[in-house]
């Protein structure tokens, strides 16, 4: 069957080889769909064939569209930047169909006005509300959605986070909704729901029910879910409901007390299906489906496709149609967000995490995400000190949670602190970064908890914070996830105070004309008798740094340490530069400085001799007063350069990688439920590593050096500071576990070694 239309003078081609859709009739022209035989697919388990197409700016690209008799799958790159395409340049050819199949074409220019929403023959009051929301033409994944919905087909369907989803099925079904009704305007009271969407989680099911109720206000919609009173939900039920959105507990336990009737539904949706298996509602919602009319259409979205899921479509739903817009895509990610990640012990974390919102999320909101409920609150209660936070986490109050987000949705506060189940599938506008404060349990956690930033088209940021024993897993993120982090240092003190006073200053336009009215002549009064340090101490206040900030190492950023780097001329020195010469070195400038001695690492650029290190701040600064010898330059970094110890070494990563115990193979391990250093809380605490030594390249194979087991944080340790101290002086650790620097054997340090002359 090939079904011919045109679109928005758009001219499609719905090739259907051996479909008979159950179609009805819709007064809506058909978008393009493309689809072809099928083989095999990461997502359906079909057989596959291409869409070609050709960028206007040359080169070319394939993307896979595929197909069964039963289900077909349709990639994101068909409709992906349709501007960008030439007349003619899509084409659609399928070697078991191919005398059937006919070139769909788009003319590239026209589709940005042609596919508004204004155009597509909606209902006058959807399009109203749509654009009164900003949202005048449809997203890839509500384009292709849209025709095989309107056609009364079943649909399995797959996109990436943020891209519109919850209206890809709202606009169909309301559509369909608005077409049927005759009762806008006289609604039927104790009228029956038409439309079932199941969610996963309380505040997804909230926030679903919004979008649609946003989009139709003239339907009746009803969120159903637990946690609350069952007198409200029960009302507004028994008022008339055109649509029910709800998590599957509370919607059995309406339909037990006959609150709530689904005899009359046509539409399901289950959103989130593969979440409804995470926290454990597969009975729940095979209870509901068995209770639905049979005639009905289903929709089923579901980031992965598990084996309930599967058995739920084959079960339930009628030959679906299944649209994949992400694909064996190697970027399972929004485009938009940009990645980073950051080295950190467990102790440095929490001062580290308060400066990087403070640098990344530039005043904006951020959401950090950890494993545990005791660590959202905790986190979040120390975070309060600097930035206002709040957790969000299962164990609070529905209420609560309600306030929470709201507050954070409104900007009364900036931080949220959450667990994944609480903020899965969250749609919150304009959040600026996310924070993984622990390594999340599996890839697809990480898109999720990612994808709550960079959403509609926006941009924005998220970093991962990993310990040095995470550094593999880390790198197995970016094989499973396809994307590329950036690997960053904590912000210095100087881009802390920077973006502070950015924001301060930002702050300084929301103040009412009247309030600076008032404060004029106390302003100008000061800035006669004080100039401009009036205006700065005023800055400094309202940042929150009336204090000066102690300094902080860059390598571990502990309070009470700065980091100096060392270069040395090459004219001037015998051989290469090595850990052990820069604690010679400092012993013989500075000999307390040695003693002191905090982290080393080399500067990874082969060019520069060079390494920095860590030392208590005062004999730091005393240091930056001594006389160095010739040829060699000691100074205060504010950035760190790129180290040796940068990367995990790739003979290791190679040998012992999760990859190679089976990690991409779709077992337990990839899902991350187990492996010792990958996914999931593990030990997640590095301290062990500052006991050893060893590890630069250079090194690697000084076994008298080498205490480290083969994950080496390739941390050095000499001098024997270990990275829980925060204080400049005093309580050092006699209990010394390092080497010494003078004669290299374990045991004591160098300001204790026998061979010291100063000893
Ligand atoms: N066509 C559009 N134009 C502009 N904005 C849109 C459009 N469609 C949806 N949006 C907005 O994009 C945001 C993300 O949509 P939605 O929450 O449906 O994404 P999603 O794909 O379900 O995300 P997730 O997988 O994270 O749950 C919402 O704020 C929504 O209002």
């Amino acid at each position: 069957m090939a079904l011919s239309s045109s679109l928005l003078g758009v001219s499609t081609v719905y090739q259907t080889p051996s479909l008979d859709l159950p179609r009805r009739t819709t007064s809506t022209p058909a978008l393009s769909l493309l689809f072809a035989a099928a083989d095999k697919s990461q997502f359906g388990g079909l057989r596959a064939s291409s869409v070609h197409f050709r960028p206007k700016n040359g080169g070319s690209a394939v993307a896979s569209a595929v197909a069964t008799p039963n289900s077909s799958v349709l990639s994101e790159e068909a409709f992906k930047g349709l501007g960008r395409f030439d007349k003619n340049s899509l084409n659609v050819s399928d070697s078991e169909y191919e005398s059937d199949t006919d070139t769909t074409t788009f003319s590239g220019d026209e589709s940005k006005d042609e596919l508004a929403i204004a155009n597509l023959g909606l209902p006058r009051l959807l399009v109203e509300s749509l654009e009164s929301r900003g949202i005048t033409s449809l997203f890839p994944i509500q384009r292709a959605v849209l025709v095989p919905a309107l056609e009364g087909r079943d649909i399995i369907a797959r996109a990436k986070t943020g891209t519109g989803k919850t209206l890809a099925f709202g606009i169909p079904i309301i559509k369909r909704l608005s077409e049927d009704d005759q009762e806008i305007r006289s609604p039927r009271r104790g009228r029956l729901p038409r439309v079932l969407v199941l969610a996963p989680t309380r505040e997804l099911a909230k926030q679903v029910e919004k979008e649609i109720k946003d989009s139709a206000p003239y339907l009746n919609t009803v969120c159903v879910y637990g946690g609350v009173s069952y007198n409200t939900q029960q009302n507004a039920l028994s008022r008339g409901v055109d649509v029910v959105v709800g998590t599957p507990g509370r919607i059995i336990d309406l339909i037990k007390s006959s609150s709530l009737k689904l005899g009359e539904v046509q539409f399901l949706v289950l959103d989130e299906a593969d979440q409804m298996l995470a926290v454990g509602f597969e009975e729940d919602v095979e209870m509901i489906l068995e209770k639905l009319p049979t005639k009905r259409q289903s929709m089923l979205f579901s980031a992965t496709m598990p084996a309930w899921v599967k058995k739920l479509s084959r079960k339930y739903l009628d030959s679906p149609l299944t649209i994949d817009l992400v694909g064996d895509q190697d970027e399972k990610l929004a485009e938009g967000i940009k990645m980073y990640a950051i080295p950190t012990t467990t102790t440095s974390k929490r001062t580290i995490l308060s400066d990087l919102v403070t640098v990344y999320a530039k005043g904006g909101k951020a959401i950090v995400f950890t494993q545990t409920k005791r660590d959202a609150d905790e986190v979040s209660v120390s975070l309060t000190t600097s930035i206002a936070s709040e957790a969000l986490h299962g164990d609070i109050s529905q209420p609560q949670r309600e306030r929470t987000l709201n507050g954070f949705r409104q900007g009364k506060f900036t931080v949220l602190v959450a667990t994944d189940v609480a903020a899965r599938g969250l749609d919150i506008p304009n959040v600026d970064l996310i924070i993984h404060y622990e390594l999340p349990n599996d890839p697809e956690t990480f898109v999720h908890r990612s994808g709550r930033t960079g959403r509609a088209g926006k941009e924005g940021s998220a970093i991962l914070m990993f310990t040095s024993n995470q550094r593999r897993t880390v790198r197995s993120l970016e094989r499973d996830v396809g994307c590329k982090f950036e690997f960053i240092s904590p912000p210095s003190v100087e881009e802390v105070l920077e973006s502070s006073a950015e924001q301060v200053v930002a702050t300084l336009s929301g103040v009412h004309p009247e309030s600076v009215e008032f404060f004029t002549p106390t302003a100008q009064k000061l800035i006669e008798e004080q100039g401009m340090g009036a205006l700065a101490a005023a800055l400094a206040q309202l940042s929150g740094f009336s204090q000066p900030p102690s300094s902080r190492s860059l390598i571990t950023h502990e309070q009470g340490l700065m980091t100096l780097q060392l270069t040395r001329d090459p004219a001037y020195s015998r051989g290469f530069l090595s850990a052990r010469s820069v604690t010679g070195f400092l012993s013989d400038v500075y000999s307390a400085a040695a003693d002191e001695l905090g982290k080393i690492h080399l500067i990874a650029d082969e060019r520069v001799q060079g390494a920095v290190f860590d030392l208590p701040e005062e004999i730091a600064k005393e240091l930056l007063n001594r006389q160095t010898p010739p040829g060699n330059t000691i100074s205060k970094v504010t950035k760190l350069p790129a180290l040796q110890d940068d990367e995990p070494p790739s003979d290791y990563y190679g040998r012992f990688s999760n990859r190679d115990r089976g990690f991409r193979g779709g077992s337990k391990e990839r899902r991350g439920f187990k492996t010792s250093q990958g996914w999931g809380r593990g030990s997640d605490d590095n301290d062990a590593s500052d006991f050893r030594r060893g590890g630069g390249r250079g090194n690697r194979s000084d076994s008298s050096w080498s205490r480290s087991s083969r994950d080496s944080s390739n941390d050095w340790l000499i001098g024997g500071r270990r990275s829980g101290r925060s204080t400049s002086s005093g309580s050092r650790d006699r209990s010394f576990g390092g080497a010494c620097f003078i004669c290299g054997r374990s045991g004591h340090r160098a300001s204790d070694c026998p061979n010291n002359p100063a000893y």
